[in-house]
């Protein structure tokens, strides 16, 4: 036991305060899912059920070791990034190569050392991309020279979601494969790496509130280095900072969960804001892989197991395909956030520069 993981970067960092509320993720070992602990697997399903957030602790997972190693250095690519020149990640704009993949940023209205305007940027790398599953889109040289990492990063994570999407099977008594059928890497689908960027920048209510959502899709595994993650409690409106902590990935369920089990499984709300003092000097960088269903999949309830035993609700919710509810979710008329029982709650002043 106790055996020492990759080293990571968490310790460069002012510390993360001690005397904050933080949100209650328990923590779920990796290793115990792989090894099939039935303790630990039932663990996992609270969680998706009740707060939909927990911490994946790696140790003594091999392959966790792996992802802690790949997301380290992910977050130096990403660093170096973020560096660049605005008009070199410019050209890899979402604007010029497609509606979701690809290079986005927010002015803010303070201002850099050189008198231009700060910004908050992504980059979403196509997992079908990274893959080889189609014809790629333009992509920065410092993906491409990074080619190989990436491809190794999205089938980690890929296994650990399909570990976690097997547990989910067995817990909602489910035929074995039911989920993971709707979720075939060689499949398109609209999963992806994403690469975040905050600049410094002091508390902003109303950006702080643009940014409530609840991810789309399947499962979100997460890495941070600094504070600024924050969830809203269930049941209050309370929002608490999620500690990062070194070895163990933040893990979230999104919308597609809740559509396919009827609302057994929790989306839940959250967003970022930054980093709270003695942190909060620090541009902030975060890790993000989101996958989602097959984008051929049409996102609603599935049929048998714990499902048959959800209400059928009067109100007929819209069918959507996975790719179409990601698009109209992020830059259509579907913006806002999706709640565990009450489905979409729209709201149409949200601007669309968050997509999750
Ligand atoms: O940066 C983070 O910690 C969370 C990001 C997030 O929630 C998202 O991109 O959907
Ligand atoms: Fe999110």
């Amino acid at each position: 036991m106790g055996s020492i993981g990759p080293a990571t970067c968490h310790h460069l960092y002012p510390p993360f305060p001690s005397d904050i509320p933080t949100a209650p993720l328990v923590s779920i070992s990796l290793a115990k899912l792989e090894s099939g602990d039935e303790e630990e697997s039932n663990a996992f399903f609270e969680a998706c059920k009740n707060l939909g957030f927990f911490y994946m602790n790696t140790e003594g997972s091999e392959l966790g070791d792996k992802l802690i190693f790949e997301a380290e250095q992910l977050h130096g690519v990403q660093q170096e990034f973020f560096k660049r020149p605005n008009e070199e990640k410019e050209e890899y704009a979402r604007e010029k190569i497609d509606l979701f993949f690809g290079y986005r940023h927010v002015e803010l209205n303070i201002k850099e050392q050189d008198g231009r305007p700060k910004r908050n940027e992504t980059y979403n790398m196509r997992k079908d991309d990274i893959v080889g599953n189609c014809d790629p889109l333009p992509c920065h040289p410092l993906a491409k020279e990074n080619q190989a990492l990436l491809k190794n990063y999205v089938y980690h994570c890929r296994a650990a979601i399909n570990l976690m999407v097997s547990h989910l099977e067995s817990h909602l008594q489910l035929p074995s494969g039911a989920l993971a059928k709707l979720h075939r890497i060689e499949e398109r689908s609209g999963d992806h790496v994403r690469f975040q960027h905050a600049a410094i920048q002091p508390y902003n209510d109303e950006i702080a509130k643009q940014g409530e959502h609840t991810d789309f899709g399947t499962l979100t595994i997460l890495f941070n280095w600094l504070g600024g993650l924050q969830v809203r409690l269930p049941g209050t409106e309370d929002w608490v900072y999620v500690k990062p902590i070194p070895g163990s990935a933040v893990v979230n369920l999104g919308d597609a969960l809740v559509k396919f089990t009827a609302g057994i499984l929790r989306s839940n709300i959250h967003r970022v804001v930054p980093p709270p003092p003695p942190q909060d000097g620090q541009q902030r960088n975060s890790l993000v892989y989101f996958s989602r269903p097959e984008d051929g999949v049409v996102l609603r309830r599935l049929e048998g197991g714990l499902i048959d035993r959800q209400t059928r609700t009067e109100k007929q919710e819209l069918e959507l395909t996975a790719q179409e509810w990601t698009l109209r979710r992020s830059v259509g008329d579907l913006k806002g956030v999706y709640t565990h029982k009450g489905g979409l709650e729209l709201r149409h002043e949200q601007q669309p520069v968050e997509t999750k």
